[in-house]
């Protein structure tokens, strides 16, 4: 039977994320069998695992930590907000409706809760050590009658609680406290420590705080954890998104629209980490001015989003920057958008049945009620975006769309997929325009394969007169460093023979 830990937070966006992918990569380098778990996320940067199903990014990070693949049982369920308070609800990986706020709140939730059980029950019986992920606050006094996720779970299991606080946006020592009053007596006990997050200044002025805390609560601080600058881990939702700086200025400029739907902002952290690019956010407002290259990415909920784009003139503006020879890329729902139209008959995204689309592929998107979610392998021949000549076999990546796209005119696709969920497939995927200019896939994650993305990234150098770069880097590497580089930090700053004592006394 599995030990089990806990990270909870004053509110969200706290760092609980982040902890708890440190515990586990801590706990997976000290040699024990770790696996994450959070009951219930709410984010649309989903990730599809291996056998299709849908799962929080945060889990999985936290899961390549722990050195395992991605299971949907470490995240039995994803709410994945389409607007207007409501969410598509993933359960076990797979959709199984949309639903107001209410709904989910006063019904539906607490018929999950057999599913999170079992998961867990799962987990326990195959592991050393869970690490147990919260969610927002437990101390939501309105929301607790239906929680799923904070203190309901921490009693089931049962898990010692580490309580995360963020000291960098101030009111930590009142979080602290106030989240404590507000918990029941039997919640409070559960709470082992506290953990503050975030700091940056001189330790010397907090640590009359750290002993104010510990009196005033009795409760052990059991670590300061310093402000840690984006370190190419995956994060959790949006939030995160607006966090993000814009990558310097450097030679090559990629504009992303930001869509208020946006999915999957991950498939750009590759390209921005790039040291020749700057991805560049397109906020409301902002002028989507001269880049090299404009990216529309995925999104939830492609219909509001065109109509955003329509509503802020930013689809006559793309149209025209592609006309006047400026590279367009869609991903996903960008892909759907750049077409001649949308539809949805069903209305499984909005309530429109149709939509004009940007227009500058001949395609017609038809949503259909069913969701196709799948790992791919895809092959490359000859594709001519940019006017490369590009070839590889064995590109990786992911499908979330419920769109099918149809072609109204024989077209050259971008991709051939050769593999969905481990069996074999052979079809065409996305389509690059005659002139090489505009190109769109269904592919999330196309350019985390190392070759491709400088590949691209080379050929618009070579538009703008630069030369290519001689530099190949390897994201995947990157990334197990960076779990590591992380690990190294938190075990620094966190007593970790408190740590295992808190998990041995159980
Ligand atoms: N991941 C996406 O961009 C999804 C696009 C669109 N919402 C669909 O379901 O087809």
């Amino acid at each position: 039977m599995a030990k089990a830990i806990m990270l909870q937070g004053t509110s969200s966006h706290v760092g609980k994320s982040i902890v708890t992918t440190a515990l586990c990569r801590i706990f997976f380098q000290d040699g024990y069998g770790v696996v994450p778990f959070k009951a219930q996320n709410m984010a649309l940067n989903s990730y599809v695992t291996k056998t299709g199903g849908e799962m929080g990014r945060a889990q999985v990070a936290q899961a390549e930590a722990a050195g395992l693949a991605p299971s949907v049982e470490m995240n039995p369920v994803l709410l994945k907000p389409t607007g207007n308070s409501c969410s598509q609800v993933i359960v076990m990986g797979r959709p199984v409706g949309t639903m107001s706020a209410q709904e989910y709140h006063n019904g539906y939730s607490m018929r999950a809760l057999t599913t999170i059980k079992e998961c867990l029950h799962n987990l326990q019986q195959r592991y050393d050590v869970i690490v147990v992920e919260g969610a927002g606050s437990p101390a939501e006094v309105n929301l607790k009658a239906n929680d799923i996720v904070n203190m309901r779970v921490a009693k089931m299991v049962p898990a010692p609680v580490l309580l995360v606080a963020d000291i960098d946006r101030g009111g930590a020592l009142a979080s602290v406290v106030g989240t404590l009053e507000l918990l029941d007596p039997d919640e409070r006990e559960l709470v082992k420590g506290i953990v503050i997050n975030k700091f940056r200044g001189d330790i010397k002025l907090l640590e009359p705080a750290l002993q104010f805390l510990e009196q005033k609560t009795g409760k052990p601080v059991v670590g300061v954890i310093p402000y840690m600058e984006r370190m190419g881990i995956d994060d959790e939702d949006s939030v995160s998104l607006d966090d993000k700086q814009d990558s310097g200025s450097r030679e090559i400029e990629i504009a992303v629209m930001r869509l208020p739907k946006i999915s999957n902002f991950t498939d750009f952290d590759a390209l921005a980490a790039e040291e020749d690019v700057t991805v560049r956010y397109v906020r409301q407002g902002e002028m989507i001015g001269q880049p090299d290259l404009i990216i529309l990415p995925g999104s939830k909920n492609t219909i509001e989003d065109l109509l955003y784009l329509q509503q802020h003139g930013y689809d006559k503006a793309i149209a025209g920057l592609a006309k006047t020879g400026t590279p367009v890329v869609g991903i996903c729902g960008g892909y759907q958008m750049l077409g001649r139209e949308i539809q949805d008959p069903e209305h499984t995204e909005s309530d429109r049945d149709r939509i004009e689309g940007i227009g500058l592929l001949d395609t017609i998107t038809i949503f259909a009620a069913e969701k196709i979610t799948h790992q791919v392998t895809a092959n490359v021949t000859n594709q001519g975006f940019l006017g490369l000549n590009y070839n590889e076999k064995g590109l990786t990546g992911y499908e979330i769309h419920m769109g099918r796209t149809q072609f109204l005119t024989p077209v050259q696709p971008a991709f051939e997929i050769t593999g969905r969920s481990g069996q074999p497939a052979a079809s065409p995927d996305g389509v690059v325009r005659k002139d090489g200019l505009v190109m769109g896939t269904y592919i999330h994650g196309i350019f985390d394969n190392n070759r491709y993305r400088r590949a691209v990234i080379d050929a618009l150098r070579v538009r703008k007169g630069l030369n290519p770069l001689t530099v190949f880097r390897d994201v995947q590497a990157e990334k197990e460093e960076s779990y590591n580089q992380l690990a190294n930090i938190v075990r620094k700053s966190l007593n970790m023979d408190l740590i295992y004592q808190i998990l041995g006394d159980q």
